[in-house]
């Protein structure tokens, strides 16, 4: 059994959860409060300026060239690519990127992101492929759950942008690499290292579940 899918295995029970969270269920059906949405952009905006500082780390790290490349990819990924959307989306709510930027991180953004970086400085770049890769891959595990089920749908749905971004095939395609990645570096691990990574992937994947709790939680 490859590591991924044993990794799979363990978190099922909690992905499945992501599939039916509040939040989820109204972007696929386009009822989400668009305030809420707001909320979620800009927090994930600061995620995401966190989280590229976490493959950073990956660059220095990495022994070989293919390696370091590896990371240097999703850096731009991160940077240029995924947070495309949220700008746009965050344009349309009347906010540039540098008023965002200055906005205060909301505890789980803080947790979840400090949880990375702290395992980054600490470890090696098997730990900074699994804390990262619940992030890349139940992403595309959502975005494409929801375009079988609603991309006939999408026609009118505000949140479509984001929806297509997450199933679409070139994000598929990094993810998948990122898996097929993942499994490389996890060759030949001992029992060992195979519980302490499983207990990170484990904890990342709760922490995207409180990523989604935030982002739906009613404030006032
Ligand atoms: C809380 C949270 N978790 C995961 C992602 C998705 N994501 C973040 S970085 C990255 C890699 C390439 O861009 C991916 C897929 C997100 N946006 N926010």
């Amino acid at each position: 059994m490859k590591f991924t899918d044993y990794l799979f295995e363990e978190v099922k029970p909690v992905w499945e959860e992501y599939l039916i969270h509040p939040f989820i269920k109204e972007i696929a059906d386009g009822t989400l409060d668009k305030e809420k949405f707001k909320y979620y952009l800009i927090q994930d905006y600061l995620y995401l300026k966190e989280y590229a500082k976490v493959f950073c780390v990956g660059v220095v790290k990495a022994q070989t060239m293919k390696d370091m490349k590896f990371f240097y990819k999703s850096i731009k990924g991160t940077m240029e690519d995924e947070t495309a959307v949220h700008i746009k989306y965050l344009k349309d709510f009347g906010m540039e990127p540098e008023e965002v930027e200055k906005c205060e991180y909301d505890l789980t953004t803080s947790s979840y992101t400090s949880y990375m970086q702290a395992l980054a400085l600490t470890g090696d770049i098997r730990e900074i492929a699994i804390a990262t890769l619940p992030c890349t891959w139940s992403y595309n595990y959502i975005g494409k759950y929801l375009l079988e089920n609603h991309g006939n749908e999408l026609e009118n749905n505000f949140y479509r942008h984001w929806i297509e971004l997450y199933g679409s095939e070139g994000f598929t395609d990094f993810s998948d690499a990122w898996i097929e990645y993942t499994d490389r570096i996890c060759e030949n691990i001992c029992e060992s290292e195979r519980k302490k990574l499983r207990d990170i992937f484990i904890k990342a994947s709760i922490y995207e579940m409180e990523f989604w709790h935030m982002a739906y939680k009613e404030r006032t």
